[in-house]
């Protein structure tokens, strides 16, 4: 599917629902200087054609503007011509659309997602057991235990994203880039938003758990 092929209605319902999680993410203090990044998927989708809007790079994420967001194809490339620089985190968004087919991606750095990706950086995922919100990940197994993956903060975001499809597991929404912060994904932004206050949740139990040891 062409990006002039998709409504104009389709990509407006897009860039508003952006808007909103920006502004409650952006509430909760969750873009420290300028940091995260969010997308949302529009039109078909087949893993080699696919679009996506995206926030705009280095933008402050806690005002608006209207160039705030922009469109862009399965290679990470603007669909219109425009002076806007999609995020420099597009490229991980578009592997990971590419190996879920997933319909929205959210990044944000938080202190406890940076702590727990270094504690368990070595190890390469972050265990964790006993605790209620696993299901907002959509896990409902009793007392499941899931662990969580954490890659390495290359500079270079090729690099990681290379690295994406060697760590994502189906069951787990969301990815750790360590020292760096978390990608969460869901079908659609309310899915995406849940896992990701899910996992937000859920490392600040494991932080504070381990505090109290
Ligand atoms: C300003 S620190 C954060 C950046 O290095 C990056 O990790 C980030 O999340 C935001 O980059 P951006 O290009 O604005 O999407
Ligand atoms: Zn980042």
């Amino acid at each position: 599917m062409s990006f002039t092929a998709i409504s104009l209605e389709e990509k407006q319902s897009a860039l508003d629902e952006l808007r909103k999680v920006k502004q409650q993410f952006a509430a909760r203090g969750w873009f420290p200087g300028t940091s995260g990044n969010l997308s949302i998927r529009v039109g078909e989708y087949s893993p080699d054609s696919f679009h996506f809007a995206v926030t705009s790079s280095g933008k402050d994420k806690s005002i608006h503007t209207p160039e705030d967001f922009l469109f862009v194809d399965e290679a990470g490339e603007p669909c219109e011509t425009t002076k806007l620089k999609p995020s420099a985190e597009t490229l991980i968004h578009a592997k990971i659309y590419r190996m879920t087919g997933c319909g929205a991606i959210f990044h944000v750095h938080t202190v406890f997602n940076n702590v727990l990706s270094e504690l368990y950086g070595d190890q390469g995922y972050v265990p964790v057991q006993g605790i209620e919100l696993i299901k907002g990940l959509g896990i409902w197994e009793e007392n499941a235990a899931i662990e969580i993956p954490v890659l390495p903060n290359y500079a270079d975001i090729l690099s990681i994203a290379k690295l994406v499809p060697g760590a994502l597991k189906p069951e787990i929404p969301g990815i750790l880039l360590r020292n760096h912060g978390i990608y969460v994904w869901g079908k659609n932004a309310f899915e995406a938003k849940r896992h990701l206050e899910a996992f937000e949740f859920i490392f600040e139990v494991e932080y504070r758990r381990l505090a109290l040891k």
